[in-house]
């Protein structure tokens, strides 16, 4: 847990602190997102954490231990650190960047060498392919997934993350994020992770600290609380429109109960559920219930399926493949990619109408349950 009591930063010849007497508490395992307009005091407060930057006065705790004291070079090899321009350095290959904190620390090349081909599966990239390559021959976000790489080498318990998906295209972006979601929900690091972006905050962030000017927070609080109670002002004004959805991305797929109401036919079984009714269709699946496709009485070919979640995938997910393929169903398989069942446009309106309500958010969602019924009924 980091606790920061009365952190207040005043840079020389500043009129005003950058940071003012913040009191906050980064709970262990969590990612608290800082989020908040440029010049907020977001990455100062951060380089406090890590003694980049001293402090004027307050407290910081790592667990229960006042830092302020510490060698701040002891101190940072115990918290992980990954920023938006990644810091690699450009001369040493991928595996020496990964290694600077481990060789700091005197392990043994053996051990370094596993780590490194350990962390690279972990972000993605083939160890055999990368780790003798040069960050200059990486793509941005191959080398955002090194300096995340980098930053968990030692296994430290604490990680700072400034902007670390900031400058690459939105795609990749999601997929990282995705990717760095999953990995924490192994790892179970204590994370701060600035931002300024709230949508990227809102799916990241167990908590989110919404900063104002002189590193003052004007809310703290989980994702849901902020879009359905947004402190009055300049809190509600930041978040801006599209609160609605915006709360979609708070639900994954697993916690949405599924619609079991198509017909499903199993390739090559001579299965009789194909539906009689011209323009019905039935979802094709091979023998494992994977997805293949979508079958239509009387038509050899089936319909290509242009795209089925899993259940990491959100509803913010589901309403965009929905939009994207002109269509109100989307098929969702569970973690081995085996066919469980449809979530429905009206999944969607249901559950916005569930979590409508400040503070209320919501109970799972019964696939295909019309939204107008559903309203009176939370
Ligand atoms: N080294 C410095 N010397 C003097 N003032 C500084 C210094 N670093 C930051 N500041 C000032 O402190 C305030 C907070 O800056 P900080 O970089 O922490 O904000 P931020 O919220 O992280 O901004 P951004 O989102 O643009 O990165 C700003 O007014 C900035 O101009």
């Amino acid at each position: 847990m980091i606790r920061l009591t009365g952190l207040t930063k005043h840079y020389p010849g500043q009129a005003e602190p950058a940071v003012d007497h913040l009191d906050l508490e980064v709970p262990e395992g969590e990612i608290v997102v800082f989020v908040g307009p440029s010049g907020c005091g977001k990455t100062t407060t951060m380089k406090l954490v890590n003694r980049l930057i001293e402090p004027t006065s307050g407290r910081i705790e790592i667990d229960g231990r006042d830092v302020t004291g510490v060698d701040p070079d002891r101190l940072r090899r115990g918290i992980g650190y990954a920023i938006q321009q990644t810091g690699l350095f450009p001369h040493r290959t991928v595996a020496d960047n990964i290694a600077t904190v481990p060789r700091l620390l005197g392990w043994g090349r053996e051990r370094i060498a596993a780590r490194v081909d350990e962390l690279l599966a972990k972000v993605g990239l083939d160890p055999q392919t990368y780790r003798d390559r040069h960050p200059g021959r990486l793509s941005g976000g191959q080398q955002q997934r090194v300096g995340v790489a980098r930053a968990l080498a030692a296994d430290p318990p604490v990680l700072l993350m400034d902007e670390p998906f900031g400058a690459i295209d939105p795609l990749t972006r999601e997929a990282l994020q995705e990717e760095f979601l999953r990995l924490q929900r192994d790892i179970r690091k204590t994370i701060v992770f600035v931002t300024h972006d709230i949508d990227e905050a809102v799916k990241m962030g167990d908590r989110i600290a919404i900063f104002g000017e002189c590193g003052r927070v004007l809310q703290y609080d989980t994702p849901a609380r902020i879009l359905g109670e947004p402190a009055e002002g300049f809190v509600a004004d930041f978040i801006g429109n599209g609160t609605n959805v915006r709360r979609l991305s708070l639900t994954r797929l697993c916690e949405v109960e599924v619609s079991d109401d198509r017909p499903v036919v199993v390739r090559g079984s001579g299965d009789g559920g194909c539906p009689t009714a011209p323009g019905s269709f039935a979802l094709l699946v091979d023998r494992d219930r994977r997805p293949l496709g979508w079958a239509e009485p009387g038509q050899d070919r089936p319909l290509p399926l242009i795209s089925h979640l899993g259940p990491e995938h959100t509803l913010h997910d589901a309403l965009d493949a929905m939009l994207a393929n002109n269509s109100d169903t989307v098929v969702v398989t569970d973690q081995d990619g085996r066919y469980r069942g449809t979530v429905e446009m009206a999944t969607i309106q249901t559950h916005l109408h569930r979590v409508g309500g400040p503070g209320n958010e919501g109970g799972p969602v019964r696939g295909g349950e019309r939204a107008d019924r559903s309203i009176g009924t939370s």
